[in-house]
């Protein structure tokens, strides 16, 4: 199966947000990666809502919204209605993590779940039936342009043979330090969608970079 490509918005120039949306819509990239940072659960500040919606309003490929915010459950129903096809919410910031997943279903998106570098796959172990994405985060959340976790593998491969043996749909996404130096391997041991930023828009020929990682699986 060919990888799904979502270009981290993050990552982008701001002040030329219509020109790199129109950028990946016209590559061969799948999705649009959102990230929302609050300040709080992680220490930077990205965008919110409007900015959500602005792009929405010119993206031609579904928005994978992923929350690093402090209650989630308060902004789901905001995220759908700016755009979101995806919305994944951090394990550790969920208290009721299975409501959670219920009320992105319950408000017609699909549920991802992102894992930070220190949480181990098996806290997932009870909703792998439930959900339809899990994102690895191979950096520690909030900044784009860091370095890859290598420790990540072991966490693919190791979610790759609980679905298995869940039998479950969920996609396996990688999102943090993602390069031609590790997206195959990510791929090869069970990775279904690669997140990059950096790598793409910092790139003399963004289109080309996204094209490379498409081809790649
Ligand atoms: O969620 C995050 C960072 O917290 C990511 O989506 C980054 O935006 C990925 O950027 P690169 O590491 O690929 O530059």
């Amino acid at each position: 199966m060919k990888p799904i490509i979502a270009p981290s918005v993050l990552s982008a120039d701001f002040a030329n947000l219509q020109r790199d949306v129109t950028m990946i819509n016209e590559s061969q990239a799948d999705w649009f990666h959102v990230d929302i940072m609050d300040g709080v659960f992680v220490p930077n500040i990205s965008f919110g809502l409007p900015v959500c919606a602005a792009i929405n309003k010119h993206a031609k490929k579904p928005l994978d919204v992923h929350l690093m915010i402090v209650q989630p459950e308060k902004y789901i129903e905001a995220f759908k209605e700016a755009g979101a096809a995806y919305i994944s919410v951090h394990a550790e910031a969920c208290t009721h993590l299975h409501r959670v997943i219920q009320q992105i279903h319950a408000a017609g998106c699909k549920a991802g779940v992102a894992i930070n570098p220190h949480t181990p796959v098996n806290v997932l172990e009870n909703v792998l039936n439930d959900i339809d994405l899990v994102c690895i985060m191979s950096v520690n959340p909030g900044f784009g342009g860091q370095q890859f976790i290598t420790r990540t593998y072991e966490k693919i491969k190791q979610l790759n043979k609980m679905r298995e043996e869940a039998k479950a749909n969920f996609l396996i996404e990688i999102d943090g330090g993602v390069s031609d130096k590790n997206a195959k391997q990510l791929l090869d041991l069970g990775a279904n969608v690669l997140v990059a930023g950096n790598f793409v828009f910092n790139s003399k020929d963004p289109q080309a970079t996204i094209a490379s990682l498409k081809s790649l699986g």
